[in-house]
């Protein structure tokens, strides 16, 4: 019998489905991975923004991680809204104990509306506390600006910035994402060794809610499976690609990307999606 295996996220909620633990828990059940979560923060938020937060407190994030890892030891784990301070000693604590399982870190500061999912001092905390600890940190271009501190103005620029989370910050790879270029959705990788570009057709879609949480839940799901962080992230874009060509028209806003969309490469849209 083949061994099951499972993925942990550490995140905040969506209720409409589309991003945080739901968008983590829909990935890794696409790619047959058993998804277990633990709650920073609840969020009130749909395909429009952010209406309000609540964190849970620190000694019931506490609880919640003794009661996945006292019983299931998860094969890969990733990290996704962790707002404050304390949240990020916490968890960092809790990684220390646990080096040898692969570890994504989605740097999530601010979601696509513009709502604030991190307090902003702890943009500098989340750097040096979790980012050193990571087997891959998968930063947007906003965020990567963020942890590099200087412009991305290039795919030049995203290269350096790769490089700079992994040589100066301690990550042992980094992918800057490029949803927010202009031209082809471009993503570049540094694992360590060398510089690997991985780039897309750009849909021209607004549907686009998740897409950061999903690619790095997928990334997740392989990592747990014991690839290489090239063939995962390699395996996350195709995924997120077609989530986003099959992209949901749900909602009033910016609908979410579609956890079913590789099932359906090569069909018509099924009604409504891409706009
Ligand atoms: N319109 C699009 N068409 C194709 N791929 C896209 C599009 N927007 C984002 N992507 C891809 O989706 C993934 C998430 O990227 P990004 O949108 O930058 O993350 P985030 O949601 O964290 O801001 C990346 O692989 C990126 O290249
Ligand atoms: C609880 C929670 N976590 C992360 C995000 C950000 O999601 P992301 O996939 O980066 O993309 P957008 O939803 O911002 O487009 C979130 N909204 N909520």
């Amino acid at each position: 019998m083949s061994k099951i295996l499972t993925a942990l996220t550490i995140a905040g909620t969506d209720p409409t489905g589309g991003a945080g633990i739901q968008a983590d828990l829909k990935a890794f059940q696409e790619r047959e991975v058993f998804g277990m979560s633990v709650l920073t923060s609840a969020v009130a938020q749909n395909t429009c923004g952010v209406q309000a937060v609540e964190h849970m407190k620190l000694s019931f994030i506490e609880q919640q991680l003794d009661s996945v890892f006292n019983d299931i030891t998860p094969n890969a784990i990733k990290t996704g809204m962790i707002a404050t301070n304390e949240m990020m000693e916490l968890i960092s604590k809790y990684l220390k104990k646990h080096t040898a399982i692969p570890y994504v870190m989605d740097p999530v500061m601010v979601a696509t509306s513009g709502d604030a999912l991190m307090e902003e001092e702890s943009r500098k905390v989340i750097r040096e506390l979790l980012v050193p600890l990571a087997s891959v940190v998968t930063p947007n271009l906003p965020e990567a600006e963020i942890l590099f501190e200087q412009k991305i103005a290039s795919v030049a620029d995203m290269e350096l910035a790769a490089r700079y989370i992994v040589n100066q910050l301690g990550a042992k790879a980094a992918v800057i994402k490029g949803g927010h270029l202009k031209a082809d959705a471009l993503d570049v990788l540094y694992d360590g060794a060398s510089i690997h570009h991985l780039s897309a057709e750009r849909y021209k879609t607004k549907h686009t809610h998740g897409t950061g949480c999903t690619f790095a839940a997928v990334v997740t799901a392989e990592l747990a499976k014991g690839v290489t962080v090239l063939e995962a992230v390699k395996l996350a874009k195709s995924f997120i690609t077609d989530a986003i060509h099959y992209s949901l028209n749900l909602g009033n806003g910016n609908g979410p990307t579609n956890h079913w969309g590789y099932r359906l490469q090569g069909l018509p849209n099924q009604g409504g999606q891409t706009q």
